[in-house]
């Protein structure tokens, strides 16, 4: 069993109360790892060295030049440890080895893109309207951020967050989920080992309520990021009002798949399964509500059933594997709340719905690939993020109709549109109100396109420039070329 340590002002340190938290496998529910338990006292710990370190410390005179090539030295040691990363992040959150390789790669790419971007923005000379004046405009770092991250993509997320931050030259506190805390601690160490200076990237473990809660309360701290669900981010909204801190929320999504009757259908049944099925369900943009023209409704649905059933769920570290578990034990109770909540509605639940038999599945949290048809808008299943490898129908005749059903929620993050005729997608997506939407494809992110929602989906983006962006301050500075007295008093 592995034993790691927060890290906080350059020192790998447990925690104060002496509290340990044991990780578990959610295959097989075996104990993988043991981790501090912090509470208050490390956070604020964190919060102080984070605070000198941007107040007192180098990192924010250091040249964007050089905080760019520490980043970038930070993407070369996750492509050097990629393989242990990756083998950590499916033991501690039950995704497949194909998965985490990807989200790798991916974060390694972040982190590259983020120590490109360093020291491309060198400010702007702007007209100033005064004579005898000059006018600039620069970008300087926010100062300290508080980092909060999920579980469903444990590194991914953290990595959109850290690479961003270190680059614009903040200093930083992250605090990843409590029961997926492992690639965190792991890129801490390279972090530590690309020679980022003490204080300027810290480490705390912990539940929310006694570590993320701070950070997003305390006055000391000047940003706040947070991924995570709705209400979790309201509370973090609510705490940051006390000093007015920065604030960055990436939240839930329940993200309309729209297929059109001149799709091709083979592969808008493929991307179906895909975009709900895919992580078991448990990604933030998940296609978790399909909504399909009534004209292909039948055998449309019959060929998704079909291919639903022959899901192979199992192990992440066995190759054939599709889909791992759900992260816990409390997890899977919701998303089986949540089937009885649409058989309840009046939905019909054609297949799934409960947990698979299988010998070799019963340790894990499995849940079968789930799916309700004649599903409408006002229902709950329809509406709220079930997390969970569950998928809701809907029918439409038109596109008006189409837009309408898919706008019909308080979220905003994702969407997609499958049709073969280019002006009906162009304008359908000009209608979505929605931060991504893709055009006869599902799931695609990469480091150099901006990520967030719009409505309840979130407030402000990551990845992108704009990614880099939320970590800066702007100032304008104005400088007289010609001063003299005013003489107006
Ligand atoms: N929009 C995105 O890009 C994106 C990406 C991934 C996940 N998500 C969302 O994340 C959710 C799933 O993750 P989760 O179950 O870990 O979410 P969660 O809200 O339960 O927890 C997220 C983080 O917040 C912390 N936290 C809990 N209470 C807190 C408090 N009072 N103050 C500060 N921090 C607190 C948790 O410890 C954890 O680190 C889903 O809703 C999913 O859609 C969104
Ligand atoms: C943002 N994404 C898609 C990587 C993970 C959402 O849960």
């Amino acid at each position: 069993m592995m034993k790691k340590n927060m890290y906080i002002n350059g020192e790998w340190t447990a925690a104060t109360n002496g509290h340990t938290r044991t990780i578990i496998n959610p295959f097989n529910q075996e104990t993988i790892a043991e981790v501090p338990e912090g509470d208050e006292t490390d956070t604020q710990s964190a919060i102080l060295a984070a605070r000198e370190a941007f107040d007192n410390g180098e990192w924010r005179h250091t040249s964007a030049t050089e905080r760019g090539k520490l980043v970038q030295k930070v993407a070369e040691l996750i492509e050097r440890d990629q393989q242990e990363l990756a083998e950590l992040e499916t033991l501690d959150s039950g995704k497949t080895l194909t998965e985490s390789i990807d989200d790798m790669k991916t974060i390694a790419e972040v982190f590259r893109y983020y120590g490109g971007l360093a020291d491309k923005d060198g400010g702007e000379v702007i007209e100033s309207p005064i004579p005898d004046s000059r006018s600039k405009v620069v970008r300087e770092p926010v100062g300290v951020c508080g980092q909060i991250t999920p579980w469903n993509y444990p590194l991914l997320q953290a990595s959109w967050k850290l690479a961003p931050a270190l680059a614009a030259g903040n200093t930083l506190i992250i605090k990843p989920s409590e029961i997926t805390p492992l690639t965190t601690i792991k890129v801490m160490e390279l972090i530590e080992e690309a020679g980022v200076p003490k204080g300027v990237a810290n480490l705390v473990l912990g539940s929310g309520a006694k570590t993320g809660q701070l950070l997003a309360e305390s006055h000391s701290v000047d940003l706040i990021s947070f991924t995570g669900g709705i209400e979790t981010g309201r509370k973090v909204m609510t705490a940051a009002t006390g000093n007015f801190k920065k604030v960055a929320l990436e939240l839930g999504g329940k993200n309309p798949n729209i297929v059109f009757d001149d799709a091709d259908f083979d592969t808008a049944v493929d991307q179906a399964l895909n975009a709900v099925f895919f992580h078991a369900g448990q990604v933030c943009s998940a296609g978790a509500r399909l909504l399909v023209q009534d004209s292909i409704h039948d055998p449309f649905i019959e060929a998704l059933v079909e291919r639903a059933k022959q899901i192979k769920l199992g192990n992440g570290f066995d190759g054939s594997t599709q889909s791992g578990p759900l992260i816990s034990k409390e997890h899977r109770e919701k998303v089986e709340n949540y089937v009885q909540i649409g058989i309840q509605e009046g939905a019909n639940l054609i297949t799934g719905g409960k947990r698979p038999k299988a010998e070799g599945l019963q340790a894990g949290f499995f849940f079968e690939p789930t799916i309700f048809t004649e599903c409408e808008t006002s229902m709950r299943i329809v509406q709220e993020e079930t997390f969970g490898p569950l998928l809701t129908v809907e029918r439409f005749n038109t596109e008006e109709e189409a837009v309408q059903l898919a706008n019909d929620s308080k979220y905003g993050l994702a969407g997609a549109v499958w049709t073969t005729d280019i002006r009906k997608a162009e304008r359908v997506v000009s209608e979505l109100r929605m931060g991504t939407v893709w055009i006869n494809d599902f799931h695609p992110y990469f480091a150099q396109a901006p990520w967030g929602g719009y409505k309840a989906s979130g407030i402000g983006r990551e990845l992108g420039k704009q990614g880099l962006e939320e970590y800066t301050e702007v100032k304008h500075v104005y400088e007289n070329t010609n001063p003299a007295p005013l003489h107006w008093f």
